[in-house]
């Protein structure tokens, strides 16, 4: 990477302003997966080592510019008080005066932890002008003396804790992480050895469905799980009941189905899926094959497309997985990511795992030291692998 590295900055005595991604899962107010917040241990102790002080940086969750306090960082910085030998201070806010008096007091081997960025519309820069988002991020870069940016799982965001307030400090470098997961993205995704099988899943459609268009020119077969296959269903005219839809994304769903046809590429929908008749895990359910009646929305892939997708899988030399094939919080509707899990342990494929769901499921069915590559970043090792830019490295500093 010909970026700065967090070794090339001298952190003694400085405040060190560090973004990272603690978009973690969270239930009753309690971390459900750490794996995002142990990923950036490495950064966070190095400045604590080296005598700074730490001003740490994070969204959680989409809470679009409110402060929600169901989006809180409570949680994570809770635990992270529980994995390092330091000081912990959750601030009140993001920016504002109560939080310049606690970051001015701040003392080397300290951390204070900024509420979720995300609580401010100018993170996101959506309703605001450019100026307004400027302003954002240059009270945050009043805070460090030099910043970190070990957030690989928010790379893809040209956001202000990203990308802007980058502006306004010399000194930007990536953390450990952030130039992990570059080097192993870099090296692996290359030349992939093939046949190279991409299975797409989860639940955010429109940041995911871009990729698969140009995943075509790179993949052998891309199978298609999760919330994204409803929306490619409706393309083909079929019935999908309460299923997960973004009516925005029909056409394009379209239109890459059309490509895929013309292309000779492999693109596997469900042939049958596990129906439910509420977004619970006590709801009534059936095993239907590729249309659902209304009253009832699809929450995992059915038996037969387990047996297709996991053969599909078994021949692979390169699996790259992003996105549940289905709502695997709820033990009835795990079957489906468990079963591929297995099938992607087993396989005698380089493989890598991306997104903080898809990491929990494959942590929670115990295959995840099986996997070649967990990553920390579910759209962005995509974006990264489509062979894109990812603003957030882009704004670093380049190496002298
Ligand atoms: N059929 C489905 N309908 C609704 N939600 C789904 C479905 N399948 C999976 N999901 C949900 O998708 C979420 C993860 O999606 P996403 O955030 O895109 O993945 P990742 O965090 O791995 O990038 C999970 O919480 C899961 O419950
Ligand atoms: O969880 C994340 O992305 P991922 O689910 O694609 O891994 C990142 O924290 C980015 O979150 P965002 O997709 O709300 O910008």
């Amino acid at each position: 990477m010909n970026k700065m590295t967090i070794r090339d900055l001298d952190v003694k005595g400085k405040k060190v302003l560090m973004r990272v991604d603690f978009n973690v899962p969270v239930k009753d107010g309690v971390v459900g997966d750490d794996t995002r917040i142990t990923a950036a241990l490495p950064s966070i102790n190095y400045v604590l080592e080296n005598g700074g002080s730490l001003i740490l940086m994070s969204h959680c969750g989409r809470p679009k510019g409110e402060k929600n306090m169901e989006f809180t960082l409570k949680p994570a910085a809770d635990r992270l008080a529980e994995l390092v030998d330091a000081k912990v201070t959750l601030a009140p806010d993001v920016i504002g005066p109560e939080v310049k008096t606690l970051v001015d007091a701040i003392q080397p081997g300290e951390i204070v932890v900024l509420e979720n960025v995300r609580f401010y519309k100018e993170e996101e820069g959506k309703g605001c002008t450019p100026e307004e988002q400027d302003a954002f991020a240059k009270e945050l870069a009043s805070y460090g003396d030099v910043y970190v940016s070990d957030a690989f799982g928010t790379a893809h965001r040209a956001h202000a804790s990203m990308a802007v307030v980058t502006k306004y400090i010399d000194q930007c470098a990536a953390g450990f992480l952030l130039e992990k997961e570059i080097e192993y993205l870099g090296k692996t995704l290359e030349a992939p050895e093939k046949p190279f099988v991409a299975i797409i899943g989860g639940a955010k459609i429109s940041g995911k469905i871009d990729v698969v268009t140009n995943l075509m020119d790179k993949c052998d077969a891309i199978l298609i799980g999760g919330g994204m296959a409803y929306t490619f269903y409706k393309a083909m005219g079929k019935d999908i009941g309460g299923s997960l839809v973004e009516e925005d994304k029909i056409e394009l769903a379209g239109e890459i189905l059309k490509q895929a046809e013309g292309k000779g590429v492999k693109l596997m929908l469900p042939v049958d899926n596990i129906v439910a008749d509420a977004f619970s895990a006590d709801a009534n359910t059936k095993t239907v094959g590729d249309s659902i009646e209304d009253g009832w929305m699809a929450l995992d892939i059915g038996p037969e497309t387990i047996k297709a997708y996991c053969a599909e899988v078994a021949g692979a030399k390169t699996v790259v997985w992003n996105g549940p094939m289905g709502c695997f919080e709820m033990a009835p509707f795990a079957n489906g990511t468990f079963s591929v899990c297995e099938a992607v342990a087993n396989s005698d494929s380089i493989s890598i795992i991306g997104g903080g769901d898809s990491v929990s499921a494959v942590k929670k069915s115990g295959v995840a030291d099986k996997m070649s590559h967990v990553s920390t970043g579910g759209g962005a090792s995509l974006e990264f692998m489509e062979g894109k830019q990812l603003p957030g490295i882009v704004a670093l500093t380049d190496k002298a």
